[in-house]
């Protein structure tokens, strides 16, 4: 090797315990070139790394294994694009799931970047009115000009929001502007220009805003406050605040959370552009969006799950709304969760965070409790709004139609007699759970997965929700020919049916991922509704975020199965769930009423949450996780491992658990995985488990890198879970 050439080391976006060392060009191995993305040579084909440390010499290798160095093709950063606090928090995330450090930083990445594109343009560009442009407005003719003048009245706007909530703006744009009305304008160049002003808060959220700003440096601090009580009030005052010291804020949303509504709300109030990232956009914005908050010209970012990696060269906030919320850990490649990384960047960079749930997790009010966390309540909710009324419905013995008593049909009558809206809730998708014969027991079940297929399409189709297998119902019972199949039990699609036809004369509208399949489409179906009488059935999707004023009567059905699943975390989602859906009547000056119907009116989870509310369930749940040293007071770990035979993955996890050791850590398993079967492959786990997060980490420090050697690994695929949140 000649003097020419430099070693660096670079990590691959592949399942390989470490980096993989290529020579470079000593011309093109200037610093700065840590975090540096380079393009190299793997196998037959190329693939983007990321470049470890700065290049090293290449003398201790020079003459034997040098020469087999391949070189590095390109390096595409010139500076690094990873690095400062973002770098040293995604190496401290590999090291903590023991996830391959390539793929970690890979994740961090956008799609175009991590496939090699140049970092894109990201000067924003807005419109706003000129002083012709206030003179003239009033004077203006009625039509569309008209009204984007109006609309820039009330303030600038950018073009990424402009296309987003106004498309077909860019023609009166262009009218206006020829005759000097409307200007177009850098995004920096503008000052917060907020069109609407913030209601006066109440003393506790002003207690709660203020408690946040007061915090100069790192501290988690959980905004606890019932649905309804104004916490994203209290965000965007701390947001406000935030943008006057010129500091960035990043807001992490659920994935059902980040609605065009939610946006519009920030957008208007902090009068700056709001940077949204999530799965809805296009590959180049997202890279977009990520590169202005590497140079710091996004000062607001909201986004889901993998809004986590945004760069935060000038963070002064960090906000994860509905913090108990499922969606924001990853549950394939990369197992993270985004609110434990967030507090763990917000630490680094030095700057308060700020949990926001009206039911928090138990690990987050625990927590709290332990003194860890600074917790601020909101009590009540805001404004003139009161709590709903929540009733326990007992349907033992009670005729059910398409699984609703007459208590609750009456109720929905009521509620709409009064001018009303009813939300159904039913948390199951499709027509049916179960396609059933009659005459001979026989069930329709997915070939490949161990779970019955659900009946869709009014009872023409059946599909697995698990691997997306479908097929037409067939006509008759493969098994004894009979005639007499049927759908048992029912899904969000029966019931729109039946209440379809029993009130006439109202919409009735089925919201799940069914019928939507995106955020704005969730937000046509409720603009149709409108705020006019009228039924919503649906899934989770329905079950917050949602502001509908005149939502005056929930009913929940079919929560039953959730009251005996055998996964430790099921009553803490459950009652997470109830509590949410619960929260979306009565949110205006109306009074709401919730009512459970169940076949377990005395089941303790009920009793508690509804006579002593969400905080006494945790309390208790907490108290029984202790008993049984379950998380929060214990720390987990999942090796997870596949394959079409049983035989390779059971001898894969004996011999991974002979390997484990006995310090501190407790193992259990090879267990079947609650699924045993999915999509064709056999499934099954080992899990880890200790008292002390320390001792767990440290077992796995010297654990992981033998799994990779193992040879039964190669026979299976497999995967470590650390944190999972739940068993599947
Ligand atoms: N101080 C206040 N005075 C009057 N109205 C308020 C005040 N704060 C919030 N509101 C209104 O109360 C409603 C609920 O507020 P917000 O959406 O902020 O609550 P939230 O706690 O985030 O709700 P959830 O967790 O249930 O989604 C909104 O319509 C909001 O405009
Ligand atoms: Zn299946």
């Amino acid at each position: 090797m000649s003097d020419a050439t430099r070693r660096v080391a670079v990590a691959l976006p592949r399942p390989l315990p470490t980096p993989f060392d290529y020579r470079l060009d000593a011309a093109a191995a200037t610093p700065p070139l840590r975090g540096c993305r380079l393009r190299v040579p793997l196998g037959s084909s190329e693939i983007i790394g990321v470049a470890m440390d700065e290049a090293g010499d290449d003398t201790g290798a020079a003459g034997d294994g040098a020469t087999t160095l391949k070189s590095v093709l390109e390096r595409i950063d010139a500076t690094p694009i990873l690095h400062g606090e973002l770098w040293s928090s995604l190496l401290w995330l590999a090291r903590y799931l023991h996830a391959p450090i390539g793929e970690v930083l890979a994740s961090a990445l956008p799609a175009a970047l991590r496939q090699g594109a140049a970092l894109p343009e990201t000067q924003a560009f807005g419109w706003r009115l000129t002083e012709a442009g206030h003179t003239a407005l009033p004077g203006l003719r009625a039509g569309a000009p008209r009204r984007f003048a109006e609309l820039l009245a009330t303030g600038e706007r950018d073009e990424d929001g402009l296309d987003a909530q106004h498309p077909g703006w860019r023609t009166p744009a262009r009218t206006l502007a020829k005759r000097g009305l409307i200007e177009r304008v850098a995004m920096d160049a503008v000052s917060p220009s907020p069109a609407t002003s913030p209601p006066d808060l109440n003393d506790e959220q002003r207690a709660a805003a203020d408690a946040i700003s007061a915090h100069a440096g790192f501290g988690v601090l959980l905004l606890d406050g019932v649905t309804g009580s104004g916490k994203t009030e209290v965000y965007l005052d701390a947001i406000a605040r935030t943008l006057a010291r010129g500091r960035q804020a990043l807001v992490l949303v659920p994935e059902i959370g980040l609605t065009p509504q939610m946006l519009e709300r920030f957008r208007s109030r902090l009068g700056v552009p709001i940077h949204a990232l999530h799965s809805g956009l296009g590959e180049s914005e997202r890279a977009r969006t990520w590169t202005a908050a590497l140079r710091g010209q996004a000062r607001v970012i909201v986004g889901t799950r993998s809004a986590a990696f945004v760069p935060l060269p000038e963070a002064g906030l960090i906000i994860v709304d509905e913090e108990h919320d499922g969606s924001y850990k990853q549950f394939d490649g990369i197992r993270y969760h985004a609110r434990d990384f967030v507090i763990v960047r917000a630490k680094a960079l030095g700057v308060p965070i700020v949990l926001g749930s009206a039911t928090p997790s138990l690990e987050t009010l625990h927590n709290a409790q332990a003194g860890r966390y600074t917790h601020l309540r909101l009590h009540h909710r805001a404004g003139a709004a009161q709590p709903p009324q929540v009733r326990v419905i007992d349907v033992r013995k009670r005729p059910l139609q398409s699984g609703l008593g007459p208590e609750a049909l009456a109720a929905i009558e009521a509620a709409l007699a009064a001018g009303g809206q009813v939300l159904v809730f039913r948390n199951r998708r499709g027509y049916a759970p179960v396609l059933l014969c009659h005459d001979c027991g026989w069930s329709a079940q997915c070939k490949r997965c161990d779970s019955p297929m659900t009946v869709h399409g009014g009872g023409r189709r059946l599909v697995c929700h698990h691997c997306g297998a479908q097929q037409p119902t067939p006509p008759a019972c493969p098994q004894c020919a009979s005639l007499a199949l049927q759908p048992q039990g029912n899904g969000t699609e029966r019931i729109e049916e039946f209440l379809s036809q029993r009130f006439t004369q109202v919409p009735v509208l089925r919201i799940d991922r069914g019928s939507t399949q995106t955020r704005d489409g969730l937000q046509q179906h409720l603009d149709t509704l409108g705020a006019q009488p009228g039924i919503l059935i649906g899934t989770q999707m329905l079950a917050k975020g949602h502001d509908l004023p005149n939502l005056t009567l929930v009913v929940v059905v079919g929560i039953d199965e959730g009251l005996f699943s055998a996964d430790f975390r099921s009553g803490e989602k459950l009652a997470q769930l109830l509590v949410q859906v619960a929260g979306r009547a009565g949110r205006a000056d109306k009074p709401g009423t919730v009512l459970l119907q169940t076949h377990h009116p005395d089941h303790p989870l009920l009793q508690t949450l509804v006579t002593r509310g969400y905080h006494a369930f945790a309390e208790e749940e907490l108290a029984e996780r202790e008993a049984a040293i379950f998380p929060p007071f214990a720390h987990m770990a999942l090796l997870r491992a596949e394959a079409k035979d049983v035989e390779p993955v059971l001898q894969f996890l004996r011999a991974a658990k002979a390997r484990v050791g006995d310090v501190g850590v407790e193992v259990h398993g090879p267990l079947a995985a609650p699924m045993p079967r999915r999509a064709g492959y056999q499934r099954m786990q080992l899990i880890l488990s200790s008292p002390s997060r320390a001792a767990l980490q440290a077992r796995l420090d010297a654990w992981v890198p033998e799994l990779y050697r193992l040879p039964e690994a190669r026979r299976v695929r497999w995967s470590l879970d650390v944190d999972p949140v739940d068993l599947y």
